[in-house]
């Protein structure tokens, strides 16, 4: 809805009411239509504003109704009839206009913002483009080089910055429509032809072609095949080089192309899972909502390793006090050093003063003992952090929450370690952890609804999205990517090669395919998990029992390469080389490939052709497969907390929407069909096995993904 009144006798003020976020429904573009008709139509009336309600101008086109047929009057013709008005409209933009908003405001006569609000077009994120002819104003109004940044990144921008473009006319720290009025009032029955920016010449450096094809291969490398980016380009381009109204015509065109694809379907569900993990509960029924966390004013990490340093640097950049624990001497001075050095050069890069004295070091655990939550950052061994829990619980004052960076092992034994397991849940950063925006919350048996509110809460505070999960395994993320190592494992076995596994990969869309990402990660780490479940044995023997280890086909591959020292990027040597250790340029190695014709020989495995298909479908079902026994077990609560996992902390190509709403692009009996066929060619591989609930959603219709919890309900209350 919008509002219309009359101020200060001569102004029409249309606020635009639409809670949350003042989105441009149906409804408030119709309720929008009507006020410019009634505006116009009052003799009195000689000038328009426009703002939103709630200090809000508008989160742009309200994407819920992208889902549906769309209804009410389109966004064009109303910014159009906007720009045309014969009285002037002025845009009061408060807190933020970003997509259609800002569309709108460009169409508007002026634009006055206050000093913190924000614009943008971030359309592109929503695998679209600014198609109310904001590909074609905004280029015209800011200048091509501007534009074509803005509109690609689909990043924020201050009002300030905003005004150094030229993209407002002015700023203010007062009243925004207050302001708006009163520069209404003096604009009215003033020339309107210089400022309606369709009519403007679209303003392009000399070297404009030059300038496209750089923007074009930077977008296509980055991309990593969202296809929204690359026609933002496109549009900016027919805004350079073609009239207004054939532009538009390219908008048009381009947005058709873009609104019925697959991309933006997935990037929109993502859109609402990312907010739909906040609202997070626990099978003991315990809510968000219900849930209130306890404030944290301090903060202590113990163990100052890569992420232990990360952690620190997080909390300190938030404002966090931070007592940082290392207990070797040598350790901690080296420890001191980088985290001085990562907090100057955030500091530089977003202009702000280096937070250096928010962390006080200690090399005793007794320091620890005034703080409010202590993350545990120790070598991720079982016999040492259960020691550490042990000293924690008897340091720290009562109700210190006590958490574990742990990338999988058991919180329960951790929280049997302290004397208030209610108060102990896992904090699962990745790595670099100050820059990664993923957090597991792991809640155990034992964990209370109120260690986990204070964990998901100082998460939120410190810029991460936190998403709570079950205790198990690997808890989500790692539970899921053992399988799709395994099967990777297996195919070079079969006859594939690291590259072409990588290349398959990368080509789906992952940053870096698995390989590549084991050897930056260090082989040895699995390595040790590995030796410590028994699994990797020195020295083993030929034949079939070798590739079978507790009843179940396994790979000893990369045991191999780590018995040679092969520890990937950092000893110069893994899945490839590189040219020195700590290099990050992976290039094939021969030795890999003798290597893994012997392997076979000595296995008396036969390589076969191992074609696209097979790769992406071995690694990415088995994957999923186990992300449905993830839902099945209660591990996780929705498939969008698994799909907000997967793009956060393990690259998953964000336009594909994650793992379980891939599932859904493909066809779920599809995914069934596949797993049944791998599984009956590799009967001793557990992972390939359908899980009961993807059988169950198969057999139920196949119900869109918004629909699943309900299924996973009736199949829990069945067990
Ligand atoms: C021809 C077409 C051309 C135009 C295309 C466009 O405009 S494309 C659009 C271009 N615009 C964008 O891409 C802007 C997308 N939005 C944002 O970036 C942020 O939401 C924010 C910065 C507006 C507010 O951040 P914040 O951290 O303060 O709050 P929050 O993020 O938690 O959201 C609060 C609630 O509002 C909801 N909601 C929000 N926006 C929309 C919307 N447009 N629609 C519907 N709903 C929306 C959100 O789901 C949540 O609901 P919930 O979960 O409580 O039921």
């Amino acid at each position: 809805m919008a509002q219309y009144t009359r101020v200060s006798g001569s102004v029409g003020l249309i606020t635009l009411q639409s809670p949350p976020v003042n989105a441009l429904s149906a409804a408030v573009r119709q309720a929008i239509v009507d006020s410019m008709q009634r505006a116009l139509s009052e003799p009195e009336v000689k000038s328009v504003v426009i703002c939103g309600q709630n200090g809000l101008f508008s989160g742009g086109a309200d994407i819920k109704e992208f889902r549906g047929q769309m209804s009410g009057p389109p966004l064009i013709p109303m910014i159009h009839a906007i720009e045309a008005s014969s009285k002037p409209v002025v845009a009061a933009i408060e807190g933020i206009a970003l997509g259609g908003a800002l569309e709108l405001a460009l169409g508007c006569h002026y634009r006055i913002a206050h000093s913190k609000a924000r614009v943008g077009l971030p359309e592109v994120t929503l695998g679209l483009l600014p198609g109310a002819g904001g590909s074609q104003r905004l280029p015209r109004l800011i200048g091509v080089p501007a534009a074509l940044d803005l509109i690609t990144t689909g990043r924020h921008v201050t009002a300030a910055e905003a005004l150094k473009f030229g993209l407002v006319d002015q700023i203010t720290d007062h009243n925004t429509v207050n302001v708006a009025v009163k520069f209404a009032q003096r604009v009215a029955g003033q020339p309107l032809d210089a400022r309606r920016i369709s009519t403007y010449p679209c303003l392009s450096p000399p070297d404009v072609d030059v300038l496209f094809e750089e923007v074009m291969q930077r977008v296509r490398r980055t991309a990593r095949g969202a296809i929204a980016p690359i026609a933002c380009v496109q549009a900016v381009r027919a805004a350079a080089t073609l009239p207004y109204n054939q532009g538009m015509e390219r908008e048009r065109e381009l947005m058709a192309t873009l609104s019925t694809s697959g991309q933006t379907r997935a990037l929109q569900y993502f859109f609402f899972a990312q907010r739909a993990v906040g609202r997070w509960s626990m099978p003991s029924g315990a809510r968000w909502d219900t849930s209130k966390p306890r404030p944290v004013h301090k903060a202590a990490v113990i163990g100052l390793g890569t992420m232990g340093r990360g952690i620190a640097v997080a909390l300190a950049q938030a404002g966090f006090s931070v007592v940082a624990v290392e207990t070797q001497e040598k350790q901690l001075m080296e420890a001191k050093q980088a985290i001085s050095g990562m907090l100057e050069r955030g500091a530089k890069r977003r202009g702000v003063a280096p937070a250096l004295d928010k962390i006080n070091y200690g090399c005793n655990i007794q320091s620890v003992a005034h703080v409010d939550l202590v993350i545990e950052a120790v070598f991720e061994d079982m016999a040492l952090k259960k020691k550490v829990f042990q000293q924690l619980s008897a340091v720290c004052k009562p109700g210190t929450f006590l958490c574990s960076n742990t990338s999988g092992l058991d919180i329960d034994q951790l929280a049997c370690q302290t004397r208030n397991p209610e108060l102990v849940v896992g904090m699962h950063f990745f790595a670099p952890a100050h820059v990664m925006k993923l957090l597991e919350v792991v809640y155990g048996p034992k964990s209370s609804p109120l260690a986990v509110a204070t964990a998901m809460q100082l998460g939120k505070k410190i810029g991460k999205v936190s998403v709570a999960v079950g205790n198990c395994r690997g808890f989500v993320g790692n539970r899921m990517l053992k399988p799709y190592l395994e099967q990777a494992l297996f195919l070079l076995e079969e006859g594939a090669t690291p590259e072409f596994v990588d290349q398959v990969l990368e080509e789906f869309g992952f940053a870096m395919g698995v390989f590549r990402m084991s050897d930056l990660s260090g082989l040895d780490v699995g390595w040790k998990v590995r030796m410590a479940d028994g699994l990797a044995v020195p020295n083993p023997t030929t034949g079939q029992a070798t590739r079978l280890r507790q009843g179940r086909r396994y790979s000893p591959l990369g045991d191999l390469l780590c018995e040679q020292g092969r520890f990937g990027q950092k000893t110069g040597r893994g899945w490839y080389q590189y040219n020195k250790p700590g290099s990050q340029v992976a290039k094939p190695d021969p030795w890999l490939h003798s290597f893994l014709d012997e392997y076979r020989a000595w296995h008396a495995l036969v390589a076969r052709r191992i074609d696209h298909q097979e790769v992406l479908e071995r690694c990415l079902y088995s994957m999923i497969n186990e992300g449905f026994r993830i839902l099945e077990d209660g591990i996780a609560a929705g498939p969008e907390d698994i799909d907000v996992i997967y793009v956060f902390g393990y690259s998953w190509p964000r336009h594909r929407g994650g793992p379980m709403f891939y599932a859904t692009t493909v066809g779920l009996n599809k995914v069934l069909e596949r797993l049944e066929h791998y599984h009956q060619a590799h009967p001793d591989v557990p992972s390939l096995q359908p899980c009961d609930l993807l059988r169950k959603l198969v057999a139920s219709g196949s119900p869109p993904i918004q629909k699943w919890r309900e299924v996973i309900k009736k199949v829990r209350s069945q067990l």
